[in-house]
C-alpha cells in the first residue's frame, strides 16, 4: 500500500519500513547492504522513537500547565529493563513493526535482543519505580523520574565453575538510542568546603557554602510512553561532569594528569550503581551520589516552577516529591536550603513546603538496611546541610519535648542524631520528619512499620501513615512478556484488562472449562519450552518442560531463604537414594538471582545451589527425574523469560522480613501458583487468590518474633529431625563439595549455630507443603482451575491501582484531563 509519506510519524508498515532505511541511511550512516544487526536495532529504535516525540512534546508542555501538579519520583535507581519491545507495546504497533522488518528481511525478535538492558538498579525497588513510571504515563499522571545515569549498571552475572563472577556492565558500549542528552538542562553541585555566616543587604544574618568543590550535572532524558494514553512521561538522569573538563595550564605545564584530574574526578560520581541491595556504612562516594541527583532534581524543579510562572512559595501545589526509601532523602535539607539560603525564605515557611512537597516510602525492616551516616564524613562532605539538619532536629525534638515533657527516651530515640556510641544522621527520621506522608509497600509490612522501626514516628504522627501495596506494570509483565496467555485472556473477555485488571475477574467462569484450560496449559507448556531451549543454550543442562518448573527468581539474601529451597531438594535426593524406585515426580528447579559482590554468605548459597545441581543432575538413581538450573544473569530481560514459563512461585522468605515482593506478583499474573510464608504481599495474594489456590507454610511474622524472644535454639531443631539432620549431615560431610569437605562449613554453622532466618523451624511445614504442592499437580484440571483463577483475582496487583493510591492519598495530583 501506498505510504503517507510521513516516515517519522506514520504507523503503517510502508512508513515504518521508509523510515528504518532512512534511518539506517542517516543516522546510522550505513549502506542498507552493509548494516549490523545492531545497526537495523538502532534503525528501528529510532524509528520508534520519532513516533514517541508529538505525546512527549505535548506532554512537556502540560508540564507548564499550572492547573496540573507534577510527581516528582526521586530514586537511585531505576531498573527500566530493554525499551524497544515495551514501546512497541505502548503504541499498539508491535506487528506492524513486526511486518515491517520481516518485508526488510529482518526478524524482530533478534532485533529485540540486540537491547543492551540498563541495569541502573538493583532489584525490587529500582524495577518498582519503572513499573511506577509506565503507571503514571498510562494513567496520564504529569511525572518525572528523577535519578542517576550511570555509565556502569548492575554488573552482568556469569556462573564459573559454579561460583557468581561479575563482569562490567558496559551498557552504554553500542550508545543508546532511547536517551536524548540535554547539554542546556544543566547545575552545579556543591561538595566539601565549609559554611560562614554574613548579614545580608536588609542585615539578616545569613550563611553561604563555600564548597570545597564543584561538579556539573547534566540532564539525560528518556521518554516514558503510556500505554495507549496519548501521554509520555519524562525520565531524566544526571551525569556528573566536570566545570571545566581541562586544565590548560596544568597541561601547558606538562602535568598532563591534573589537567585531566577534575574531569575524571568528577565524573566518577555518576561512574557506576553500587550493586548492593543493603546499605554498607560509610561509602561517601554512596552519599555524594544521592546528594549530586537530589540537587540537581531540586533545582530543576525550581527551574520549573520559574518557567510555569509560578512563585517558589507555592511549590507544594506544583511539585509532589516522592522519596524512594531513604536514598534521596537528604532533599529534606538540600530544599530547605534551596529555599532559605538562596530564595531568602524564613526558615518557618521554607518547612511548611518541604513539609508539604515531600512524601517518604520505606522497603525494609532489616535494622541493617537503614542508612544512617557518620556525623564527621557527613559534615566533611555537607556541611551546610548538616547545620540544617541540626536546626531541623532542635526544632522537632522542642515539638516532641513539649508533647511528651520528660521523656528523654523518647527524644532519643526520635532525634535524627544517633548520640548512642559514634554519632550517625539517621535518614529515615529525617525523611520521616521532613514528610507529610510515610508509606510501607505491603499491609503486613507498613503495619510492622508501624509496631518496630518507626513506632515513635507512628505514635508521634499517625496521620502520615498509608500503606501503598506494591503493584507490577500488567504491560511489561504480561502483555510483552507473554503475549499467547495475552492473546488468550483478550480472546476470552476482551482487552479491557490491560487497563483495567480489575476486569481479569471476568476469567472465573472459564476456569473450569475443559476447552479454555487446555489452551491454558498449551501456552504455559510453550513458554516452557521456549525457557528449556535458553536453559540449554546457556547452562548445557536440558530440562523437560512437562516436569514442574519450579521456580525462585530473586536477589540472593539470607532472609529470601535460597538454601531453605537447597535443603528441600536434598531432601528429595535422599528419599530417591533411600529408595531409587520411590515414586518422586519430576521437577526442574529454576533458580536465579545476583549476590552483592561483597556478600560472602549469599555467595556461598549460589556455590551450594550449583554444586548440589551438579550432584543431582548427573546421579544414576536420580535420572533426571529432578534436575538444577542456577540460571546466569537474571535480569529484566531473563525475567520476561522465566515469569511465564513458571508453575510455581516461590515466595519463602523469614516471616517479617520481605516488605512486599514484586516477582510473586509477576508470577501469580502469569499463572504460577506460589507456594510461600504469610509475608509481604504474600499476604494479599493469598486473600484476593483465595487460601485454597495458595500453598502456605511456616511460622507467621508474630509467631517468629515469639520463637526468638524465648531464645531461639536451632540445633534442637536439627537433632529433633531425622531427614533435616541428614540433609545436613551430608552438605557438612562434603557429599556435593568432592575434595572440599569443610567448603560450606560457614552455613552449616550458621544453620546450627543461630539460623538468624529459621530455616530448621520452617523445615518441616515447608517440605509438608511441597508433598502438598506434587499432589496437586498430579490433578492437571484442578492445576489449571487453579492457575485460572490466581490470574483472574490479581487484579488489585497491577501498579496502576498503586499509583491511583498515590495520587488520591498521597500525592493529590489528578490526571491530565483526555481531549
Ligand atoms: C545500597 C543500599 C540499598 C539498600 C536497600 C535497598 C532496597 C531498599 C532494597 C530493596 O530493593 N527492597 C525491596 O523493595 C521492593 C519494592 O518495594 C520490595 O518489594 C521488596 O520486598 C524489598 O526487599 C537498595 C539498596
Amino acid at each position: 500500500r501506498e505510504t503517507t509519506g510521513d516516515i517519522r510519524r506514520g504507523m503503517d508498515c510502508a512508513d515504518l519500513k521508509q523510515a528504518i532505511i532512512d534511518h539506517i541511511n542517516f543516522t546510522q550512516a550505513r549502506l542498507v547492504s552493509q548494516a549490523t544487526l545492531n545497526d537495523w536495532y538502532m534503525a528501528v529504535a529510532y524509528a520508534v522513537r520519532d513516533r514517541m516525540l508529538d505525546d512527549w512534546h505535548v506532554s512537556l508542555g502540560h508540564l507548564r500547565n499550572r492547573s496540573l501538579k507534577i510527581v516528582s519520583y526521586l530514586s537511585a535507581e531505576f531498573l527500566m529493563g530493554p525499551h524497544l519491545g515495551n514501546n512497541l507495546v505502548n503504541l499498539g504497533i508491535v506487528e506492524s513493526v513486526r511486518r515491517a522488518v520481516a518485508e526488510l528481511g529482518q526478524n524482530l525478535d533478534d532485533l529485540l535482543r540486540q537491547e543492551e538492558e540498563p541495569g541502573l538498579g538493583n532489584g525490587g525497588l529500582g524495577r518498582l519505580a519503572a513499573c511506577y513510571l509506565d503507571s503514571l504515563a498510562t494513567l496520564r499522571v504529569p511525572a518525572i523520574g528523577y535519578g542517576i545515569r550511570y555509565e556502569f549498571g548492575i554488573f552482568d552475572q556469569e556462573i564459573r565453575d559454579g561460583w557468581q563472577v561479575e563482569i562490567t556492565d558496559k551498557w552504554l558500549r553500542m550508545g543508546n538510542p532511547w536517551e536524548i542528552c540535554r547539554p542546556d538542562i544543566s547545575y552545579l553541585v556543591k561538595l566539601g568546603g565549609h559554611t560562614e555566616q554574613y548579614s545580608d543587604e536588609n542585615d539578616c544574618l545569613r550563611v553561604r557554602w563555600v564548597p570545597g568543590k564543584v561538579i556539573k550535572g547534566v540532564a539525560y532524558d528518556t521518554p516514558v510512553a503510556g500505554y495507549c494514553s496519548g501521554v509520555t512521561d519524562l525520565l531524566r538522569l544526571w551525569k556528573s561532569e566536570a566545570v571545566e573538563s581541562f586544565n590548560f595550564q596544568a597541561f601547558n605545564l606538562g602535568d598532563y594528569y591534573r589537567a585531566v584530574d577534575e574531569k575524571v574526578s568528577s565524573e566518577t560520581i555518576s561512574k557506576v550503581l553500587y550493586p548492593n541491595d543493603e546499605p554498607q556504612i560509610g561509602k561517601q562516594l554512596r552519599l555524594a551520589q544521592q546528594y549530586f541527583f537530589v540537587s540537581c532534581s531540586l533545582q530543576d524543579m525550581l527551574r520549573i516552577q520559574r518557567l510555569r510562572g509560578e512563585n517558589i512559595g507555592d511549590l507544594a501545589g506544583s511539585f509532589a516529591v516522592q522519596l524512594n526509601d531513604t536514598h534521596p532523602s537528604i532533599a529534606v535539607a538540600e530544599l530547605m536550603r534551596l529555599l532559605v539560603d538562596e530564595q531568602m525564605m524564613e526558615w518557618e515557611p521554607a518547612w511548611e513546603i518541604t513539609c508539604n512537597v515531600m512524601a517518604y516510602t520505606n522497603h525494609t525492616l532489616l535494622p541493617e538496611a537503614l542508612e544512617k551516616w557518620p556525623l564527621p564524613l557527613f559534615s566533611a562532605m555537607l556541611p551546610r546541610h548538616l547545620e540544617i539538619i541540626f536546626e531541623i532536629n532542635r526544632r522537632f525534638l522542642d515539638q516532641v519535648r513539649s508533647a511528651s515533657p520528660g521523656d528523654d527516651g523518647l527524644a532519643a530515640r526520635l532525634s535524627i542524631i544517633d548520640e548512642g556510641g559514634e554519632r550517625y544522621v539517621r535518614m529515615a527520621h529525617l525523611a520521616s520528619v521532613g514528610s507529610h506522608a510515610i508509606n510501607g509497600v505491603a499491609a503486613l509490612h507498613t503495619e510492622l512499620l508501624k509496631e518496630t522501626v518507626l513506632k515513635d514516628f507512628h505514635d508521634l504522627y499517625p496521620e502520615r501513615f498509608h500503606n501503598v501495596t506494591n503493584g507490577v506494570t500488567p504491560r511489561r509483565w504480561v502483555l510483552l512478556s507473554n503475549p499467547a496467555l495475552a492473546r488468550l485472556i483478550s480472546g476470552k473477555i476482551g482487552e479491557g484488562w490491560v487497563t483495567r485488571p480489575e476486569e481479569l475477574r471476568a476469567l472465573e467462569k472459564f476456569a473450569g472449562q475443559p476447552a479454555f484450560q487446555k489452551s491454558w496449559r498449551k501456552v504455559k507448556l510453550e513458554n516452557k519450552s521456549i525457557l528449556a531451549a535458553v536453559i540449554r543454550e546457556r547452562t548445557g543442562i536440558q530440562v523437560d518442560p512437562a516436569s514442574l518448573f519450579d521456580v525462585l527468581v530473586k536477589r540472593i539474601h539470607e532472609y529470601k531463604r535460597q538454601h531453605l529451597k537447597v535443603l528441600h531438594i536434598i531432601t528429595l535426593f535422599n528419599r530417591i537414594k533411600a529408595d531409587p524406585k520411590s515414586e518422586v515426580r519430576s521437577r526442574t528447579f529454576i533458580f536465579g538471582g545476583k549476590a552483592a559482590p561483597g556478600y560472602h554468605m549469599a555467595k556461598l548459597i549460589i556455590k551450594l545451589i550449583t554444586s548440589v545441581g551438579e550432584v543431582v543432575n548427573n546421579d544414576p538413581d536420580v535420572a533426571g527425574r529432578l534436575k538444577v538450573v542456577f540460571f546466569p544473569d537474571f535480569n529484566v530481560t531473563n525475567g520476561q523469560l522465566v515469569y511465564p514459563a513458571a508453575d510455581l512461585s516461590e515466595q519463602i522468605s523469614t516471616a517479617g522480613k520481605e516488605a512486599s515482593g514484586t516477582g510473586n506478583m509477576k508470577f501469580s499474573l502469569n499463572g504460577a501458583l506460589t507456594i510461600g510464608t504469610l509475608d509481604g504481599a504474600n499476604v494479599e495474594i493469598r486473600q484476593e487468590v483465595g487460601e485454597e489456590n495458595f500453598f502456605l507454610f511456616g511460622h507467621t511474622a508474630a509467631e517468629v518474633q515469639e520463637l526468638k524472644s524465648r531464645g531461639y535454639d536451632p540445633r534442637s531443631w536439627y537433632e529433633g529431625n531425622a531427614p533435616l539432620r541428614a540433609v545436613i549431615d551430608r552438605i557438612a560431610a562434603g557429599d556435593f563439595s568432592p575434595g572440599d569437605r569443610n567448603l560450606f562449613q560457614p552455613l552449616v554453622d550458621q544453620l546450627l549455630g543461630h539460623d538468624d532466618y529459621l530455616l530448621l523451624a520452617d523445615y518441616q511445614a515447608y517440605m509438608d507443603c511441597q508433598d502438598r504442592v506434587d499432589a496437586a499437580f498430579r490433578d492437571r484440571d484442578a492445576w489449571t482451575e487453579m492457575s485460572i483463577l490466581n490470574v483472574a483475582r490479581m487484579g488489585m496487583f497491577s501498579s496502576d491501582r498503586a499509583i491511583r493510591e498515590y495520587c488520591e492519598n498521597i500525592w493529590h495530583a489528578p490526571p491530565i484531563p483526555g481531549d
